[in-house]
């Protein structure tokens, strides 16, 4: 069952034009990604969706409501976390959350539990009376999300969740995003880590000049797309790479000096692939990150 629908969703930022003419459709309790490099739109997509700015055209409808009439309703269904910290950075976690609890029609004692609730599932306990400055990069974007959640939104919105976080601490915010959509709730990302979108999302949109270049799972987005494995060559000098143009045949994507051969079946590529000299080669199965480089001829960065 979709809870939000965009149809022919453009928006134009005085004369330029960020998002063109997209549809999407997304289910309760699915975790959703809006997939792509920076400028894409992504961010811009989900300002529209929880009606932080007007859409130029096109409409979206989320669980029945219209952003072009009811945006104070479609708010409060909608929990976000933005890619700015927005933090009180003087304040302790618990009074972060206590103090967003007020913007909220919420009793005291609801908001209290409801914190309670909301430092043990994200792990604060222990952090509840540290400053946020206090805090490292992980636990911050965790209290980020904490807050968001304070009115116990069925949607939540997370806008690059894990930009400029150590591995370990992506690792956290990924299994919360986890543990959030085994509870039934309906996550949006964007993001423009591959590996994020490959490892959270049952569907992505992949969004690149403001347009949606594909949509689906992942793994159906890939083998549309692709195939399920690539051989990756590298040519040191144009002389090799003109060498394996001419051994292999068929369409190969070249991006600086590596080669992408695309393939089902990971024996045969293997094989075309050896009848190439002068390179190194590697098969391996296709990404997202394939996917995006064979669509625009660029890495997502
Ligand atoms: N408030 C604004 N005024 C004018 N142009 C804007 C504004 N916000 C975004 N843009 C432009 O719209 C395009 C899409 O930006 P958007 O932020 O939606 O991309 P994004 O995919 O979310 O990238 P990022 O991850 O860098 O935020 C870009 O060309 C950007 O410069």
């Amino acid at each position: 069952m979709a809870i939000i629908e965009g149809r022919g969703v453009t928006k134009y930022y005085n004369s330029l034009l960020a998002v063109d003419n997209v549809d999407f459709s997304i289910d309760e309790a699915e975790c959703f990604g809006f997939l792509g490099p920076n400028g894409a739109g992504k961010t811009t997509i989900m300002k529209m969706i929880y009606c932080r700015i007007p859409v130029t055209s096109g409409d979206i409808v989320v669980d029945g409501l219209s952003v072009r009439q009811s945006q104070r309703k479609i708010k409060s269904t909608i929990g976000v976390a933005t890619q700015e910290d927005d933090l009180d950075r003087d304040l302790t976690v618990y009074e972060n959350l206590w103090v967003y609890s007020r913007y909220f029609d919420l009793r005291a004692r609801e908001s209290k539990k409801r914190i309670d609730e909301l430092l043990s599932f994200f792990d604060l306990g222990k952090k509840r009376d540290t400053t946020v400055d206090d805090l490292s990069g992980g636990m911050k974007r965790k209290l980020s999300v904490a807050r968001a959640l304070i009115n116990d939104p069925r949607i939540l919105i997370l806008d690059e969740p894990t930009t400029g976080l150590d591995p370990a601490a992506r690792r956290q915010i990924w299994d919360t995003v986890i543990k959030l959509g085994s509870e039934g709730k309906t996550v949006i990302l964007t993001t423009h880590y591959m590996e994020e979108a490959q490892e959270l999302c049952d569907r992505i949109a992949l969004v690149f000049g403001g347009k949606i270049l594909e949509y689906g799972s992942p793994d159906e987005i890939i083998g549309r797309v692709i195939g399920t494995n690539v051989c990756e060559l590298y040519a040191p000098s144009d002389q090799a790479l003109n060498d394996v143009r001419k051994t292999i045949p068929g369409s190969i994507e070249q991006v600086g000096n590596r080669l992408f051969v695309y393939g089902n079946d990971a024996g045969a590529l293997q094989r075309q692939c050896e009848a190439a000299t002068g390179v190194s080669q590697h098969v391996r199965p296709a990404t997202l990150e394939d996917v995006f480089m064979k669509l625009t001829g660029r890495e997502v960065k």
